[in-house]
């Protein structure tokens, strides 16, 4: 969250409880609503009602006047710090020192400088917590991804990202994690330039459509048991679509822009996790482990694992004091983006 903050406004967050996060989870709660949800998306006709009797509009009217609200402040206060000198270079600083040469008006920069924060936060976060859901319910990928992270890291420094190319069970694992559950089972809505057919449906121009990424990913042929968690399906394949595994950021030129921000970013946080910990399931109160369902996620255009306990079992003394070294460093490095 604070990387993809300090990327777009170059000010990091700095805990949950920070104002901006609190906000924008208010102004955020219509994103990724069930698509077909208002009756409105099946029957366009009703738009022909007068504007006040459109009763879909008015939920949705109040979470686009707070994010109106949110993202016009976010993208002001970078103006303020640009006029003081204080600014952070960050997309917001290249989008208003150029916003005359991009043509866009400020209420188009604001919510273009969001984009990053609104598509790229949550999705990262829940594929972290669908690792976690992952290894709780197979400690031997877990424990084969960890030898690996041993072998080529050791425990006298931390895994980076520069050691991505050494960890091939890693990213097979981090692969996998994506298609056995991916964060946004539908992709985001498309509309059609051209009128096309499909499987014999005609489809007119205009029309919106969903590529149905979970659809692919329980493809037998692409992937031989598919209900099956198994990085190694991405390790044994000539295959270019496995090789260069891409479905789950969706699809053409409007193929999710943050991708690789993101690989980085889930690639970095989970080798630490399994240089760190060893992820293990929370004890019921009759002393059993308790195993959260594999199924049980919410529903909508991005969808998350409901909330699960889960335990984090340091794996040795030295990994502990290198963890508490690395943090405060890191603290004393990111103090720089603390500019409000
Ligand atoms: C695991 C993490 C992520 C997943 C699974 C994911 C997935 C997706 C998908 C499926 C789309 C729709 C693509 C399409 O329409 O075909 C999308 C769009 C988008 N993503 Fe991501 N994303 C992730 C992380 C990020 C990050 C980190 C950022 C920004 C830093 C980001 C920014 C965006 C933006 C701005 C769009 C809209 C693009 C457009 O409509 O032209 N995403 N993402």
């Amino acid at each position: 969250m604070s990387v993809i903050f300090r990327l777009a406004y170059g000010r990091r967050v700095r805990t949950l409880q920070d104002d901006i996060v609190v906000e924008n989870i208010k102004a955020g709660g219509m994103f990724g609503k069930v698509p077909g949800k208002y009756l409105v998306e099946s029957w366009p006709i009703l738009l022909w009602l007068p504007h006040r009797l459109q009763w879909f509009r008015h939920e949705v009217d109040k979470h686009r006047e707070l994010n109106r609200q949110l993202y016009m402040s976010l993208m002001n206060r970078v103006r303020e710090q640009m006029a003081e000198g204080t600014a952070q270079p960050s997309m917001a600083t290249v989008a208003l020192e150029r916003q005359a040469e991009f043509g866009l008006s400020d209420l188009e920069t604001a919510y273009t400088l969001a984009g990053p924060w609104d598509a790229g936060v949550g999705t990262t976060v829940i594929s972290i917590e669908i690792f976690l859901l992952a290894m709780l319910h197979h400690p031997e990928i877990q424990k084969k991804a960890q030898e690996e992270v041993d072998r080529v890291v050791g425990t006298s420094r931390l895994p980076e990202y520069s050691d991505m190319e050494s960890l091939p069970y890693v990213a097979a694992l981090i692969k996998e994690v994506a298609r056995w559950r991916p964060v946004a089972p539908t992709g985001f809505p498309h509309a059609l330039t051209q009128d096309d057919t499909y499987n014999g449906h005609y489809l007119p121009k205009g029309a919106t459509v969903y590529a149905n990424i979970h659809a692919i990913m329980q493809d037998p042929e692409l992937f031989p048991e598919p209900d099956v968690f198994r990085p190694e399906r991405f390790l044994d394949t000539k295959h270019p679509k496995l090789q260069n595994f891409t479905i789950h950021f969706g699809f053409g030129r409007r193929i999710c822009p943050g991708l690789h921000i993101a690989n980085q970013s889930i690639f970095i946080v989970i080798s630490r996790f399994l240089w760190a910990f060893d992820i293990l399931p929370a004890t019921g109160p009759d002393g059993k482990p308790v195993l959260p369902s594999t199924d049980d996620f919410t529903s909508g255009l991005i969808t998350r694992p409901s909330p699960f306990p889960c335990t984090f079992k340091v794996r040795n003394k030295e990994v502990e004091e290198l963890i508490i070294l690395e943090a405060e460093k890191a603290e004393a490095e990111a103090a720089r983006w603390d500019t409000d």
